[in-house]
């Protein structure tokens, strides 16, 4: 652990280094920049707060959360295609038709593309990659569904068996993007829940929607997909805080003809 924390202050104490030296009389609040510009910045105006391990620890956060979530729902979405490729192939000719072979789509285009957002909700629904969300602790004594939960109880809320509740979702089992065509709204009823509720609730998702989409959207715009054999892909999931796939993904993609050009 101890050889591990220096390295991470390694790698993260360069970063700073570059930053601030291309920053140091620079600094123009108004302007869009990376996380630890704007926390440097901020230091002018609270040097005690965002000190360097504050920063570093902020910015280690945004890797921690931000980047395996991502990834391990990417390769969920990808499996459920290749094991629904007519939902692939929709996807693909409404990407041809509205996006075309250039440039790469990019986040203009996503509001073209409602339907892949729908793929990903339905892929968050069935395997959200944090199934337990995170512990939370209750502040007061309170009564949940019968049950009397004192403060100070820590508290998981399973969001896999809410998304799979017979009670709140028709053929629950089953991948029917559609279904988010009529939901109005990610919240509704709380009974969609893959980046928490409320005041804790995950402060990148729109952040990892976006960057989810225009990632699966460039795979399938560039690259034809598919299986490996005939066998359908394996759907197991691992039993850990974050629920990846058991067995990796393998999969074959060809470059699009239409894409060789602009992937070469
Ligand atoms: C598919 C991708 C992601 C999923 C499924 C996901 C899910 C979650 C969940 C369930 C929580 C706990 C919410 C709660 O306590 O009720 C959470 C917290 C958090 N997430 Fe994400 N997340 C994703 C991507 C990201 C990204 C891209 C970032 C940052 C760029 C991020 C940063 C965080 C942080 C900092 C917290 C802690 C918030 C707090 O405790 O107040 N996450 N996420």
């Amino acid at each position: 652990m101890i050889r591990l924390q220096r390295k991470r202050d390694e790698v993260l104490g360069r970063l700073f280094e570059e930053i601030k030296l291309n920053n140091d009389n620079n600094i123009d609040v108004e302007k869009m920049r990376p996380q630890i510009e704007t926390q440097f910045s901020l230091r002018k105006f609270e040097p005690e707060f965002f000190s360097d391990d504050v920063i570093k620890s902020l910015t280690l956060m945004v890797f921690v959360a931000g980047t395996e979530t991502t990834v391990i729902t990417m390769e969920w979405a990808m499996s459920l295609l290749l094991n629904h490729p007519k939902v692939l192939q929709e996807i693909k000719a409404v990407i041809d038709s509205q996006v075309g072979c250039e440039p790469l789509i990019n986040g203009l285009d996503l509001a073209k593309l409602p339907y892949l957002h729908c793929v990903i909700n339905e892929t968050l629904r069935l395997y959200p990659t944090v199934p337990l969300s995170l512990p939370h602790c209750s502040s007061v004594d309170c009564i949940v569904g019968g049950f009397h939960i004192p403060r100070g109880t820590i508290l998981l809320v399973n969001a896999w068996s809410m998304h799979r509740d017979p009670k709140l979702w028709e053929e629950p089992i089953k991948f029917k993007a559609e279904r988010f065509e009529e939901i109005n709204g990610e919240r509704e009823e709380f009974k969609f829940i893959p980046f928490g509720i409320v005041r804790r609730a995950c402060p990148g998702a729109g952040m990892a929607m976006r960057v989810m989409s225009l990632a699966l959207g460039a795979f399938i715009q560039c690259f034809d997909w598919e299986m490996v054999g005939k066998k359908m892909v394996d759907m197991t999931s691992s039993s850990e805080f974050l629920m990846a796939k058991t067995k990796p993904l393998e999969a074959v993609c060809t470059p699009c003809p239409s894409m060789i050009n602009f992937l070469s």
